[in-house]
């Protein structure tokens, strides 16, 4: 099957530092693939790379032509002396068919929200607002940048069991960044370990067993979320299928200096621009 996006050997530097060390990664039809990693592990970089925001300093990325993408940021820092709605907000970019704009209001439950203030929404409540915007245009692939980083954990639970419905009532891809790995790790049908290059990907209760993955969080951290899968397991093992074309298909780097011992879950964090896409 046709890949919606390809990235073949991508490799970015910045400032003399390798943000991005020779990655490849397919994202196919269907696929739900999430890209975990500590801070400043180049995730949000590969993202935007992905989606063509970036071009690698090697190698290439192809996407298929025509794609309709959905881009879900980060969050978005609405300006409360500009007092747009969300009903003009959904609307602000292009001419939106009244039957399209009903079937994402229904689907993302903001119905109440409409003719309220952007600034004034909770966060959950916004995240939603974003995630129909997203849907919008019909996309074949949804793109998600941490998206529920702001919310308490009933928000997450709530926000990822919206994103599950609308990936398996629309029959779309999904590829996002998450730091919420217990979330990612019992609900997430691939996961891609990155620390500037691909540690490992394939489903969850393989990439938790990865040496890399161990070293990159930490065997506390492999052992709890090996527990969320196997919970997980019981829980829906008549559910969907597991199916990919890399799954449990990992590659073990020789781990170097730097991506060994759990001091690298300290590594300094530096967001960079990825909500301004929005
Ligand atoms: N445009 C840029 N110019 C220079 N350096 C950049 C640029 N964009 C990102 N970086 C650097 O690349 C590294 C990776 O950044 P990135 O935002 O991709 O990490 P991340 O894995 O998404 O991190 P986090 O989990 O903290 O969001 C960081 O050190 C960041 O400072």
């Amino acid at each position: 099957m046709e890949n919606l996006i390809s990235a073949k050997n991508v490799t970015v530097i910045r400032d003399r530092q390798t943000i991005l060390d020779d990655v490849s990664v397919d994202v196919g039809a269907r696929d739900f693939l999430t890209i975990i990693g500590p801070n400043g592990a180049g995730k949000s970089m590969l993202l935007k790379c992905l989606m063509g925001f970036y071009a690698p300093d090697k190698g290439h990325v192809t996407t298929r032509p025509g794609l309709r993408v959905g881009y879900v940021p980060q969050r978005l820092v609405a300006d409360p002396t500009i007092p747009i709605t969300v009903r003009r907000f959904l609307t602000l970019r292009k001419k939106v068919k009244q039957q399209e704009l009903d079937r994402v209001i229904a689907e993302t439950a903001i119905e109440p929200s409409l003719n309220k203030p952007l600034a004034v929404l909770s966060g959950g409540e916004l995240q939603r607002v974003l995630l129909a915007r997203a849907l919008l245009n019909d996309p074949e692939l949804l793109v998600l940048d941490e998206p529920a980083q702001n919310l308490d954990i009933t928000g997450q639970l709530a926000f990822y069991k919206l994103l599950e419905t609308v990936y398996r009532e629309r029959n779309i891809s999904v590829l996002m960044v998450s730091h919420d790995l217990h979330l990612v790790m019992s609900s997430t049908r691939n996961v891609l370990c990155l620390f500037h290059e691909v540690c490992c990907i394939g489903e969850p209760r393989t990439v938790t067993r990865d040496p890399e993955f161990i070293s990159l969080f930490g065997p506390d951290m492999a052992q709890l979320m090996a527990s969320y899968q196997h919970h997980d397991h019981h829980a829906h093992s008549h559910g969907h299928s597991h199916d990919h074309s890399h799954a449990d298909a990992c590659r073990h780097p020789e781990p170097s200096p730097q991506t060994t011992g759990e001091e690298q879950t300290d590594i300094p964090s530096a967001k960079t621009e990825s909500s301004s896409h929005a």
